[in-house]
């Protein structure tokens, strides 16, 4: 995280109603490739979705990892080969309990703010899917190394009826620029390996046996690079994008609510879930 204050705004909004449950770890699974380089693995099958509680396993682990002045770089992955995030749980959506649906929300933006803002080299180790959220995870981090072939990433919203918000939309401008973004954001394009390459969405593409070599030998390489000027030079890079959010984020969080709630994006969630079950 950025600074003190910024870390002290962003753990007071979290979640702290009596029925948040604690952030399971079995979820997720927090390893040592050296000791200044730590590995987060997501590990929730079938396809890494976040709900609530993975949301706030993932925050607080990343949390853990930075707390821990010896680590310098993380890498993350997801245990499965074929799916790396399928993106937010839309089971959360679907019939929700206003207060939980607020929390979920709440608990997606910590996401964002503890691994977009980390003062750690991140690398995301991109084996297998990442629609919508699953691309928003792995853009949080530095440098992404993805499969070829296969795999498809992007941000698939609009296709599915909704749009991605403000802080979101932005981390994927920032990396594909302005054209780019939103040719791929206006169809809901979702990119092989060879084409997210073509965009910059990823940064390397690779036959699936060599991308967790490669992306390990990345992260232990950052590493090196000396921590207090990266860390700095991210802060001048994303800071600004992390306090818009930081001041707004209640305004957010009734957007995303208001928006879920209505009927129409209810049987929107409900028809889409129900596609998924069926395949
Ligand atoms: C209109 C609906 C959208 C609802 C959102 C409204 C909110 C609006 C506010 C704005 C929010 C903006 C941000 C949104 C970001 C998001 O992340 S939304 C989520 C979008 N995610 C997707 O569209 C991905 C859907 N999944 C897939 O396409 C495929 O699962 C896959 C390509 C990733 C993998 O395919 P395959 O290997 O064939 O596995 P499956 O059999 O499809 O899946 C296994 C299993 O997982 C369940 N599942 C998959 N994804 C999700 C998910 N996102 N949420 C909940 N559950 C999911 C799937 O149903 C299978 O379950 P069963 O084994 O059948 O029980």
């Amino acid at each position: 995280m950025f600074s003190t204050a910024a870390r002290a705004l962003a753990s007071r909004s979290l979640p702290r109603a009596p029925s948040i449950l604690p952030p399971s770890r079995s979820m997720l699974t927090v390893s040592r490739l050296s000791p200044s380089v730590a590995e987060l693995t997501l590990d929730k099958a079938p396809a890494n979705t976040l709900s609530l509680e993975m949301a706030l396993a993932f925050s607080a682990a990343v949390s853990e990892i930075e707390a821990d002045p010896s680590v310098t770089a993380l890498l993350l992955r997801s245990s499965s080969t074929k799916i790396f995030s399928a993106g937010l749980d839309i089971s959360e959506m679907s019939g929700p309990e206003p207060a939980r649906l607020a929390d979920f929300w709440r608990a997606i933006q910590g996401t964002y703010l503890s691994l977009y803002s980390s003062r750690l080299a991140t690398v995301a180790c991109i084996e297998g899917h990442a629609p919508a959220g699953g691309c928003l995870l792995s853009l949080m981090a530095d440098y992404r190394i993805m499969t070829g072939g296969g795999p498809r990433i992007g941000l698939n919203e609009t296709a599915l009826g909704i749009a991605a918000p403000y802080w979101l939309k932005d981390m994927f401008v920032e990396t594909v620029g302005r054209r780019n973004a939103e040719l791929a954001l206006l169809k809901g394009t979702l990119f092989t390996g060879e084409e997210a390459l073509a965009v910059g969405l990823v940064d390397e593409v690779l036959p699936l046996e060599e991308v967790y070599p490669r992306a390990k030998e990345e992260v232990l390489k950052l590493a090196r690079i000396p921590a207090k000027g990266r860390a700095e030079t991210k802060r001048l890079l994303r800071g600004a994008a992390v306090d818009e959010l930081l001041a707004g984020r209640e305004a957010d969080v009734a957007w995303f609510t208001e928006f879920v709630l209505e009927e129409g994006t209810q049987k929107g969630i409900k028809a889409y879930l129900d596609s998924l079950k069926k395949k």
